[in-house]
């Protein structure tokens, strides 16, 4: 918990001095018995691209919603733009949203869709006109204008619905999943895209995934959510680099989890031992200090673990499957307790693939290998 608090406030700081676009002040969800969201407190800023990321079922959709004006908060606040949002209507709020469907108007063209908003609030002929064009050069659909939605690409209708979105200027856009419907390769595009899109127009956007590599892909900062809760907020490389728990590590990218008991702390540096009695060297980092006798998990990435060379901790082990990936090959390794390592190695053609069954032994820094707080959660 501590750890976590460390990473938010080394946040804040770079945070700080941008005014808050959204504030969630203590914020419950219950539907019925059922806790959705509990005790949620954040700030976003003006001009962040803010994600929640979290596994199907962890809130994400909920705390979307309350923001939205869908869903009413159960206990706490949701602020916008220094306005209590109590009692306001979705359609009074200055936030719009974007949905994976992007249930556009099949009968009407782009430039209708797009306009459609704009036309109900009386907006005149000449500005919906002018809007609506800024609108559509901005989701590169200029020359799109007169086409129906049903002889677009998925990418063009999601972008009609980012489009219809951005044109009332809100200041705060609500993205729901918006690529879920896309093919990877769309998508990946479209990351990009959205991304540059957010820095042009400065507008925050507040993102909710469950694709970890899309909210790194994009993000500012990132809230990580299970079970109703905020695990950890943090920058995409804090979150991979330093996750607050045994839940962020996991979620975020692959990792080797080690358990052990702690045998020696001295300063940021442990000695722990794991039950099939390997003696491994590792970091408690932000001022987590574990004591020793307790029974701790240690975190280290599958890049980090070098194989055939020196380091740190040097464990000898044997190859037990070897999984060609392309730019690299995976390699699942058993230790002589029992335990078994991933590590990934870049391929290069001067490097040979080890073999199943071959002998190794697998090397990391004590700094790479980080103490995630023990099984106290
Ligand atoms: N109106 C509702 N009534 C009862 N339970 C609900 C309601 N809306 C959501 N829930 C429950 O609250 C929990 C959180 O739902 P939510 O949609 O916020 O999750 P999510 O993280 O967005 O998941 P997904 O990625 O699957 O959309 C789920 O267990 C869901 O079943």
């Amino acid at each position: 918990m501590e750890r976590q608090n460390t990473a938010e406030r080394r946040q804040g700081a770079r945070e700080e001095g941008r005014p808050v676009a959204v504030r969630l002040q203590n914020v419950t969800k219950r539907f019925g018995d059922f806790t959705a969201v509990e005790d949620l407190s954040l700030d976003i800023h003006e001009g962040e691209f803010f994600s929640l990321l979290g596994p199907s079922g962890c809130g994400k959709t909920t705390t979307l919603r309350m923001i939205a004006g869908f869903e009413e908060p159960t206990e706490g606040e949701v602020v916008v733009a220094g306005r209590s949002m109590r009692g306001v209507p979705p359609y009074r709020r200055p936030v719009n949203t974007v949905f994976q469907s992007y249930a556009l108007f099949p009968h009407l063209d782009v430039f209708e869709n797009v306009a459609f908003g704009l036309r109900r609030a009386g907006v005149p002929k000449g500005e919906i006109s002018r809007r609506v064009g800024e609108a559509c050069a901005l989701v590169k659909l200029s020359g799109f204008e007169r086409r129906k939605p049903s002889r677009l690409s998925g990418g063009q209708q999601q972008r009609v619905a980012l489009a219809r979105a951005l044109v009332n200027r809100p200041k705060v856009l609500l993205l729901d999943e918006p690529l879920g419907a896309l093919d990877l390769k769309l998508r990946k595009q479209m990351q990009l895209e959205l991304k540059n899109l957010q820095h042009e127009v400065g507008i925050t956007f507040i993102y909710v995934t469950h694709d970890q590599e899309e909210a790194l892909t994009m993000s500012d900062r990132i809230a990580v959510m299970n079970e109703g809760r905020v695990q950890q907020v943090a920058d995409p490389a804090t979150l991979y680099e330093l996750p607050a728990n045994r839940f962020v590590a996991d979620f975020i990218g692959q990792t080797n989890i080690l358990e052990g008991t702690v045998e020696a702390v001295e300063g940021e540096r442990a000695v722990i031992r794991t039950a099939g009695g390997l003696r491994l060297e590792a970091v408690a980092p932000n001022g987590f200090r574990p004591a020793v006798g307790e029974a701790v998990e240690a975190a280290v990435r599958p890049e980090k673990l070098r194989v055939g060379e020196a380091g740190d901790n040097v464990v000898a082990a044997e190859v037990a499957e070897v999984v060609y990936l392309g730019s690299s090959t995976q390699y699942i390794l058993r230790a002589p307790d029992g335990g078994r390592l991933v590590a990934h190695r870049q391929n290069d053609r001067e490097a040979a693939a080890l073999r199943p069954g071959e002998a190794v032994s697998v090397a990391w820094d004590a700094r790479h290998c980080l103490i995630l707080g023990g099984k106290r959660g």
